[in-house]
């Protein structure tokens, strides 16, 4: 059923596709099927060229005959379609529960517009109650990153404890940059725009997987059939 309803998102993002486009490809179960369906339409005939969000998307593509470039040789994309962990009323997201926050990111950034394709388990009505806020770290210095991330979620009254994400015990997992990833349960962020500040003011952050005022469409799955949102009109 849930695969259904990804799928069902997935297939309307295809209808914002041009010939000739330059497409951002997300990463996630959602973002696979549309993948897999970009990949019919590129059998089919279709001209496009993708920048991919991860080494796993970039294999799928591969496997497609998708033809892919990278934001070296395009300067800008025109859209990026992408899955999310979390959707609040505004279309702010959090991202990275696969582990691709990072390039997710700096894809959206170089894209005009992004379109979120998710089933409806997504909706919230504000971030941070189902997901922890998954937060890229460099490798050194991981301690004194991590007590200025807790503190920092401490002063934005988190709820939940702070993890490494990990593989299986005391095997971290390791980000397609190579880095490592936090996971920080918050309960409900009442404060999204400071937080994100508080966190990239810490030397060993990376990125982290608030995606604010970036998608201005998703289409979100239900059992009835896709609801279209909008950012400003929810
Ligand atoms: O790092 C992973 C990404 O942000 C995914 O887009 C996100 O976790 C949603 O994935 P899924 O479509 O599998 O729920």
């Amino acid at each position: 059923m849930s695969e259904d309803l990804k799928r069902q998102a997935a297939a309307m993002a295809l209808t914002n596709l041009r010939p000739g486009m330059r497409l951002g490809l997300g990463t996630g179960s959602t973002a696979r099927h549309f993948v897999d369906l970009l990949g019919e339409k590129v059998a089919a005939g279709f001209d496009c060229i993708c920048v991919p969000t991860s080494e796993v998307t970039a294999r799928q593509a591969l496997s497609l005959n998708i033809p892919l470039s990278d934001l070296e040789t395009l300067d800008r994309l025109d859209l990026t379609v992408d899955g999310a962990d979390e959707i609040d009323p505004d279309l702010n997201l959090i991202k990275g529960a696969g582990g691709a926050l990072l390039r997710e990111k700096i894809v959206a950034a170089a894209s005009d517009a992004m379109v979120v394709i998710a089933d409806d388990s997504k909706l919230v009505p504000a971030l941070g109650p189902r997901f922890p806020l998954p937060i890229e770290v460099n490798r050194f210095g991981l301690g004194a990153t991590q007590r200025a991330v807790a503190d920092v979620m401490a002063r934005h009254g988190a709820q939940g404890p702070l993890r490494l994400r990990e593989t299986a015990p005391g095997s971290p997992y390791v980000t397609d940059g190579g880095h490592l990833l936090l996971d920080a349960f918050f309960g409900r962020i009442s404060q999204p725009e400071a937080l994100s500040r508080d966190l990239l003011d810490i030397a060993g952050v990376v990125q982290h997987g608030l995606f604010l005022k970036m998608c201005k469409t998703a289409y979100v799955a239900t059992p009835d059939g896709v609801r279209t949102l909008t950012s400003g009109t929810n």
